[in-house]
């Protein structure tokens, strides 16, 4: 089959969107459409022009026999902002607010178009990061890893509050929820990773931070090193912080479970490397 320019240009963008952080030799383009490399050339000049105009991502050119092209989701600032703006006109509904100074987020992160557009936002942040695996804590932040994921093509592991014979041998550690102030448990299954991986933590939540720190933790008994951590929303709290540099997208600055009510302002993504 003859491919057109145009028809290779959609093929190749859909390709790219498909396989995020990942290297595609110019061959593998060239074979596929039976074209010139330097036709192939001209091609990722267009897309890489109209990605990184409209704001859909960079595309990374590697030279050399072993090279190619990456394509690395990166939103622009105004983009990034906007996300977050939508996200603090959802959660600043007073009827989310519960006990204990949390939120009710369970129907923003089962929305996959909200998931997406975070997992874009936080993988953005960590586009340069070397990223090998995002752990995360059942349950709730399971939707943000796998967003994040999504967009940085890397594996998910889920840390478990109870061990499971389905999670074959197992490491735990126990640690004190921040909030709480309860010793609880984390169990992760001794196959999740490996030895000198670079881990970037997320969850949807984090109040004291006992519960990222408890990640942390978990980090050492696996040898593996933290790249970065990704909160959705970080609560305001008297207590001492246990987590230093994370990134939020949302900070809950004040709840008022008398008034009912709820004051958000924009979490430290800008102001802590997000950009
Ligand atoms: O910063 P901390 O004070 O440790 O609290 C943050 C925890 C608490 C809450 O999880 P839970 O609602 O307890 O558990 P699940 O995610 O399974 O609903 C939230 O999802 C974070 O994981």
């Amino acid at each position: 089959m003859k491919w057109k320019r145009s028809e290779r240009l959609v093929d190749i963008t859909h390709h790219l969107l498909e396989h995020p952080h990942k290297l595609i030799p110019l061959t593998y383009f060239s074979d596929l459409y039976q074209s010139a490399k330097s036709s192939i050339s001209e091609d990722l000049g267009i897309v890489k022009e109209t990605f990184e105009e409209k704001g859909i991502g960079l595309l990374v050119t590697v030279p050399g026999a072993a090279g190619g092209v990456k394509y690395v989701p990166k939103l622009h600032v105004e983009a990034a902002r906007a996300i977050i703006q939508e996200l603090m006109e959802e959660l600043g509904h007073s009827d989310r607010l519960l006990p204990g100074g949390y939120l009710f987020m369970t129907d923003i992160l089962g929305n996959p178009s909200i998931m997406n557009r975070v997992g874009k936002v936080f993988a953005t942040a960590f586009a340069n990061e070397k990223i090998d695996v995002i752990m995360t804590v059942a349950t709730k932040g399971i939707p943000i890893a796998h967003a994040i994921a999504r967009h940085l093509n890397v594996p998910v592991v889920v840390v478990r509050r109870d061990s499971k014979v389905t999670e074959g041998s197992t490491v735990s550690i126990n640690y004190v929820s921040g909030s709480s102030r309860r010793i609880q448990t984390m169990v992760l299954s001794k196959r999740s990773m490996k030895s000198g991986q670079r881990v970037l933590i997320t969850d949807d939540f984090m109040k004291v931070g006992g519960t990222m720190n408890g990640m942390k933790n978990l980090l050492e008994e696996f040898d593996c090193s933290l790249a970065g951590v990704a909160v959705l929303v970080e609560a305001q709290h008297s207590n001492e912080q246990l987590v230093e540099n994370y990134l939020s997208l949302v900070k809950l600055r004040e709840v008022s479970e008398k008034q009912r009510t709820i004051a958000l302002e924009e979490g430290n993504y800008f102001t802590n490397g997000g950009f």
